[in-house]
């Protein structure tokens, strides 16, 4: 099946939605070849226009379009652009299918296997996994584990070579010993309560294209043109599995990436992709040429990336902030101070500061070194419910009812997941439980406006005590006619305390919400990992330490000393600095502490076109101007205090133009 796009396809598109497609943009939307292109170039672009042309000419019936994303973040984007035109939005329901790779293993090839030889599937998630495990385990078994300081999380089951193996953490094979024993057993007791760790669905979809005839002649056969996006992220064993069935002689697959941004491999070895030497599109439509300079020397396939719009003398300057321990507090506020000054109030992209390194570690710099309530686990996006009460902790967060209303929906349906309850869907098929499915369940039996109205009351009640959740949840199981004795329900529903947080509510979320001269500026911190993907207004990249100080160690890259491709530690560090880097339209900053910016790399930089802002500076006139005041028994306000953080007053700033 050929459908073929003609440039008066594309001229059609490029009028109806705007954007340009050059050359190579041209090829790509008209051929199948791998794509690689640079960060802002319009990969996700090129992926939704090429999905609209096509689905104008589709009329094959059952055979549709399969389209693979690593993230979540990059499957939404691309559905959001196809919910904006007409042809696009057909591409949304049967026959084809837009999802992450996981969830196109889960749905195809892994529970089918399932259901064929009879393994429970109810929830497939590793922390409940582990939670699960951490509960069994007899204490002589945790000894044992703790002094092997072997993983809980490798309990997980392998197919090779046609039979299925479980691994054992601790026991590089059989024993008779107590502690295998319990594991072993858990493990069975694990599956029987249909609870999987994520990788292991990979190992049933091996098993079912393995094993069941015709399983990937059928697939082929439904979709005869197959996308992947984000395809440097994608793993060795994802990409075997996809390839075993997606073959190139039957199908059409075309897969977009950019080996530079790699971040996410786990180091299980390559995927067939990242290794190629592909004609490059490095020309970036995100920022503008003085960003597109600075950041070519984290190109590890060293590419000289440019863009489509040149820099002006009115664009905002790219600043490195040079800190010291003392004065690293600062460099958030002296960013924001940035942005107010040159990003326009009307810009709709987020303004965000990123680190590589977000869990807490006291010998280690991390990102709560610059922002002291940053909690990883409360990242807006990086929500991880482990239990029930988690989403009604979550409510006080939410913005509005709608969202505290579809958490509290989310939590109970995956708690009919645990229990191995399915409801039937719009066509009376039986199927695991979802929001849709629950919210039709409860309207046909009558139980939404009882339902709805222990939600309303429930959003205010204050859980911190134990008694006051379970009274509450009785009635709420009750009502949902859930099961309390089912192991899964009892333990997904049992009380845990709240995570305390010294910090406010904004804070907790990691936003820092800043007040100057009447404009307010909200300011999310992340990590690097969750912004990837993601275009913002303004950027600034912390240094953070995994063994050593990540841009300390880049700088020899940025300002053009070094120029080779570096390994190991060091290859992971240019590529995080590369996608964090990439993000912005407008304006990039870096922190790095003064130990790690000799003078000369200064210099370098400064001629590389960077802007240079020592805090360190500013922290000792600080200093001596507070000296003189206290002699002369002056009050002064060289410090305001807002929203939790102490912003240097702006009557000093920039100093450092002078230095
Ligand atoms: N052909 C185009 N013409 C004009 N603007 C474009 C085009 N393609 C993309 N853009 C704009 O460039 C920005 C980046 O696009 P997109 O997110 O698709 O890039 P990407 O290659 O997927 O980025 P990344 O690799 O960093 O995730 C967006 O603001 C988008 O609107």
């Amino acid at each position: 099946m050929t459908l073929t796009i003609t440039d008066d396809d594309i001229d059609l598109i490029e009028m109806e939605t705007g954007l340009s497609f050059d050359e190579p943009r041209r090829l790509a939307l008209k051929g199948y070849d791998d794509i690689q292109a640079c960060p802002g170039s319009g990969k996700t672009t090129l992926i939704a226009a090429k999905l609209i042309l096509l689905a104008s000419k589709w009329n094959q019936g059952s055979n549709g379009i399969c389209v693979l994303s690593h993230t979540n973040v990059a499957k939404f984007e691309i559905i959001s652009r196809l919910e904006k035109h007409p042809d696009g939005r057909r591409l949304l329901k049967y026959p084809h299918f837009i999802g992450t790779i996981q969830e196109f293993v889960n749905r195809f090839l892994a529970i089918p296997y399932c259901r064929t030889v009879g393994i429970p599937v109810n929830q497939i998630d590793d922390e409940i996994c582990c939670n699960y495990i951490n509960s069994k385990l007899k204490w002589g078994t945790r000894k044992y584990l703790e002094n092997k300081r072997a993983s809980i999380g490798g309990l997980q089951v392998k197919y090779e070579k046609g039979e299925f193996v479980t691994s054992v953490p601790a026991f590089p094979s059989y024993s008779n010993s107590n502690s295998y024993q319990d594991l072993a057993s858990i493990k069975n007791s694990l599956i029987g309560s249909g609870l999987h760790f994520y990788r292991e669905m990979y190992e049933y979809g091996k098993a079912y294209v393995d094993t069941v005839s015709g399983a990937s002649e059928a697939l082929r056969s439904r979709f005869r043109i197959v996308f992947v996006d984000e395809m440097q992220d994608t793993e060795y064993f994802q990409d075997h599995l996809i390839n075993s069935i997606f073959d190139t002689e039957y199908c059409q697959v075309q897969r977009f990436g950019d080996a530079d941004q790699a971040i996410f491999n786990s180091g299980d070895g390559s995927n067939t992709y990242n290794d190629l030497d592909l004609p490059a599109i490095t020309t970036s439509h995100r920022f503008n040429s003085s960003i597109a300079k600075i950041v070519s020397g984290l190109s590890s396939k060293r590419l000289t990336i440019c863009s489509s719009h040149e820099a002006t003398k009115d664009d905002p300057p790219n600043t490195i902030f040079v800190v010291s321990e003392k004065t690293r507090g600062q460099v958030i506020s002296s960013f924001v101070d940035l942005c107010i000054e040159h990003i326009h109030s009307d810009e709709v992209s987020p303004i965000k500061v990123v680190g590589a390194v977000g869990n807490e570690n006291p010998t280690a710099l991390t990102i709560g070194e610059y922002f002291p309530n940053f909690h990883k686990s409360q990242a807006s996006n990086n929500f991880k419910p482990q239990k029930l009460i988690d989403y009604f902790y979550k409510i006080e967060m939410a913005s509005s009812n709608h969202k505290s209303y579809r958490l509290v929906l989310d939590g109970v349906a995956r708690c009919y997941r645990i229990a191995g309850v399915q409801l039937s869907d719009q066509i009376g098929d039986i199927k695991p439980v979802t929001v849709d499915r629950l919210r039709r369940w409860l309207k046909d039996t009558d139980k939404l406006k009882a339902f709805n109205q222990m939600v309303l009351s429930l959003q205010f009640k204050d859980f911190t005590d134990e008694g006051v959740w379970i009274e509450n949840l009785v009635p709420l199981i009750d009502l949902l006619e859930l099961d309390i004795d089912n192991p899964g329900v009892s333990e997904f529903t049992s009380f845990k305390e709240r995570e305390i947080t010294t910090a406010e509510d904004s804070s907790s979320l990691n936003i820092c919400s800043v007040k100057r001269n009447g404009r307010s500026v909200d300011v999310e911190i992340s990590t690097i990992h969750s912004v990837k993907g993601e275009t913002h207004a303004a950027t600034l990249v912390l240094e953070t330490q995994f063994h050593q100080y990540d841009i300390g160690q880049m700088m020899d890259y940025l300002v053009g000393v070094k120029t080779d491709s570096p390994l190991k530690r060091k290859a992971k560090f240019m590529k995080q600095l590369y996608v964090a880097m990439t993000r912005p339209k407008h304006l990039v900053c870096l922190a790095i502490d003064e130990s790690r910016f000799s003078g000369v790399n200064r210099e370098r930089a400064i001629q590389q076109g960077w802007n240079i802002k020592d805090l360190t500076i500013i922290a000792s006139s600080l200093q001596h101007q507070k000296l003189e005041e206290t002699q002369q028994e002056r009050p002064r306000a060289a410090q305001n205090i807002e929203g939790g953080f102490t912003y240097t007053s702006r009557s000093i700033k920039n100093p450092s133009r002078d230095s």
